[in-house]
């Protein structure tokens, strides 16, 4: 007798399992609820609700054969806002792109999904950078391949459950990691699911140069890099050259395709129209010496001979809401905007003429973009030192870590130095990558049509496989 043969009986009860979880046990649900689907608004972000996601299996089995409508996984954290803001810019660029191809969710699958320290990474970022010797100790002390893959390890083997459920949720056919921290564990569980063939796992790297060995995993199937430093740096820790590509910083798109010119913009925010204006910030927390910096410059734009400001202050605190209320209750000599956390920085930005921040690489691409020179007052340890080089080595901006010294480099740019701003606003246009944002989704567009077969085999077939046998 062949005893190992699958009996009929055995093979239906498969069919059957198999049914029930496409389908579901009643048979009404395979009526409309995947065309439901079809139809939704092709990407959602943090704060939508994605309810009845297993539908998805549904429309899958339906399109086999067919193009469907591809999920993509951007996975971040809001540790500062430059994860946030470059998750965003390849959501609006595949749009673009891509119009309904893609479906595209944004999301920090830690914070619902796992518990501590993994679901609370954003207020542990902030209170390290407060501390900032803290900060600097935790970046060079878990450097050391061997050191953070212990611990990546020891929190895996207590979230693994937990990730793959926040993963599979999703059923994406392509996840784009933008953070350091969310590439080991999701590896881990595609690679327990045996889905690595399926699933398309990007990793783009936010920071400019000096970025921490976290970001380079071997087992990715592409790694942008921002930069040749950093890509060098990627070839040196493990990764093959056909996994690397260089096409610059994701910037949204908002910015490359700005059209307004900036008297409109200045009429529609409100500002003067004719006074120089310099933007102030701190990355998306508000950090650094925003305070001192303001006050010295609410006094070096005031001529006291004339009686009049020579210049006007725009000041975004981000998310650094003590920041916003002591600078909204002080009273200025010259024209001042005290703003909290903005949506549309780009209309900000073309609205200035300069710009002082901390060294984030988020902004300063921006900034570059815009063709605003920069005075860095700032940088984190570790992942941000790397930029003051990149900006001052390239003539797009200077260095100072003195509030009053910053003070009087804007009072001489708006008056006896103005070819200096000149020249450094044409450096600062020389070196940004606007169109990095599209090169980055074609490659990974790309990267999705060359996958094999197995990527058009529905979840329900390949991530449940074993437990249907
Ligand atoms: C690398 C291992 C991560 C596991 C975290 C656990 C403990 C290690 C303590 C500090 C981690 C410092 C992480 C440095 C790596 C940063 C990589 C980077 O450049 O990230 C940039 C990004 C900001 O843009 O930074 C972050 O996202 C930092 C998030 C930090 C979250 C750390 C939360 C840990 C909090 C307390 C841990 C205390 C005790 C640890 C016991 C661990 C037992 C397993
Ligand atoms: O009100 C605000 C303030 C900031 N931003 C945006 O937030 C981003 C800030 O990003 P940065 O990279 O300049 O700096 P962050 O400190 O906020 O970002 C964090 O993530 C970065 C990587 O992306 C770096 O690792 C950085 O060191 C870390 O602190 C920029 O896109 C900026 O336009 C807003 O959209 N609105």
């Amino acid at each position: 007798m062949a005893t190992n043969l699958v009996s009929p009986k055995k093979v239906a009860s498969i069919t059957e399992r198999v049914w029930q979880s496409v389908y579901g046990n009643s048979s009404s649900s395979s009526s409309g609820g995947g065309g439901n689907h079809q139809r939704r608004c092709s990407y959602e972000s943090d704060d939508d609700e994605y309810e009845d996601y297993d539908g998805v299996g549904t429309v899958q089995l339906m399109q086999m054969g067919a193009e469907r409508t591809k999920n993509v996984l951007i996975l971040m954290s809001d540790t500062g806002g430059g994860h946030r803001a470059s998750a965003e810019a390849i959501r609006d660029a595949f749009s673009i792109e891509f119009g309904d191809e893609y479906r595209i969710i944004v999301k920090d699958v830690w914070k619902e999904y796992t518990g501590w320290p993994l679901n609370d990474m954003e207020r542990s970022y902030k209170f390290m950078v407060k501390h900032v010797q803290l900060w600097k100790v935790a970046f060079h002390s878990t450097s050391p391949r061997w050191i953070h893959s212990c611990y990546l390890a020891a929190i895996a083997a207590y979230y693994a459950k937990e990730v793959e459920a926040g993963l599979m949720k999703y059923k994406p056919d392509i996840i784009i990691c933008v953070h350091p921290l969310m590439q080991h564990i999701p590896l881990w569980v595609l690679k327990w699911q045996g889905l690595q063939k399926k699933v398309v796992f990007v990793t783009i790297i936010t920071d400019l140069s000096s970025c921490h060995p976290t970001w380079f995993h071997p087992g990715v199937n592409r790694c942008y890099c921002p930069s040749n430093e950093v890509a060098k740096r990627a070839l040196y820790d493990g990764l093959e050259e056909s996994q690397v590509r260089v096409f610059g910083l994701p910037i949204r798109p908002s910015f490359a395709r700005a059209v307004l010119s900036k008297d409109d913009l200045r009429k529609e925010l409100e500002m003067d129209p004719d006074l120089p204006a310099i933007l102030l910030m701190g990355g998306g927390e508000g950090m650094g010496p925003v305070k001192e910096t303001a006050k010295a410059l609410g006094e070096s734009l005031y001529d006291k001979d004339q009686e009049k400001p020579i210049g006007q202050l725009i000041i975004i605190c981000g998310r650094n809401k003590g920041l916003t209320s002591t600078l909204e209750s002080k009273e200025w000599k010259i024209p001042v905007k005290v703003r909290g956390f903005e949506t549309q920085m780009e209309k900000w930005m073309g609205a200035c003429d300069c710009i002082i921040t901390k060294a984030g690489p988020g902004t300063i691409a921006e900034a570059l973009i815009r063709g605003l020179p920069i005075v860095l007052n700032d940088y984190i340890p570790g992942q941000e030192k790397g930029n003051v080089p990149y900006v001052v080595d390239n003539g797009a901006g200077v260095f100072t870590l003195s509030s009053s010294e910053t003070a009087r480099i804007m009072a001489e740019w708006f008056s006896t130095k103005t070819d200096e701003l000149k020249r450094m606003s044409e450096n600062a246009l020389k070196l940004a990558q606007p169109e990095a944002v599209f090169d980055i989704v074609k490659d990974i567009h790309e990267l999705a049509l060359q996958r094999g077969p197995l990527a058009n085999v529905p979840y329900v077939l390949t991530s449940s496989f074993t437990s249907l046998i």
